[in-house]
């Protein structure tokens, strides 16, 4: 491993203005990236997601799951989760992330792909609830995709891809600046599993 250029890597902010994004590569191993996969996918009590959109009531493919410090509400769509208390291997994970990123985080949004034909739409993780510029760091398991910001002004984009076992840090005022989406894809035809952990004010 080239740990010189892995720091020069994680360094690099991979938007060209108004925020940042950080990829820090393989967070580990691929048979410990491999046990987490699993775990998270047999012990998470994932939960299709509901929606208010459009006046619709929609029930999502992707599954989810929302855990935290305390029983933070979150709020998407304008429907309502209450954080479930850490399992030991999510409370292992955030440590492992909070050591790599120097920052803290009290909750944790799941979101399970069960293939290619499941995604998300644009949006960005700016509800009142969220620290203002704080850190969301996000770790992905499971079948590699591509993952895209767009600029709210100027439309430019910029795509990245997420590897099995690897970390991607959005912070500063990439929320408030771009958009960002999981595109559906023929190429995935196996599960995704992403952890973004963030911090709730209050
Ligand atoms: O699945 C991902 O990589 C992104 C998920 C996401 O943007 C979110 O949960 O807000
Ligand atoms: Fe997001």
């Amino acid at each position: 491993m080239d740990l010189f250029n892995q720091d020069i890597n994680t360094q690099s902010n991979l938007l060209p203005y108004g925020g940042t994004v950080n990829y820090y590569g393989f967070l580990f191993p691929v048979s410990e990236a491999d046990y987490y996969y699993r775990v998270l996918m047999d012990s998470v009590a994932w939960k299709n997601d509901e929606a208010f959109i459009m006046g619709k009531h929609i029930i999502t493919k992707r599954k989810v799951a929302w855990y935290g410090d305390k029983e933070y509400s979150y709020t998407y769509s304008r429907a309502s989760k209450i954080a479930l208390p850490w399992t030991s291997d999510l409370l292992a994970l955030k440590n492992i992330v909070e050591e790599k990123t120097q920052a803290s985080y009290n909750s944790c949004l799941l979101n399970l792909y069960h293939n290619g034909d499941e995604g998300m739409a644009y949006h960005s993780d700016d509800e009142k609830a969220l620290a203002e510029h704080s850190a969301i760091a996000s770790v992905s398991f499971g079948a590699e995709r591509n993952f895209l910001f767009k600029h709210k002004e100027t439309k430019q984009t910029v795509s990245m891809r997420l590897a099995h076992g690897s970390l991607l840090v959005m912070k500063g005022e990439t929320q408030k600046n771009w958009l960002h989406r999981l595109p559906p894809t023929k190429k995935a035809t196996t599960p995704r599993i992403n952890l973004t952990f963030r911090t709730m004010v209050a």
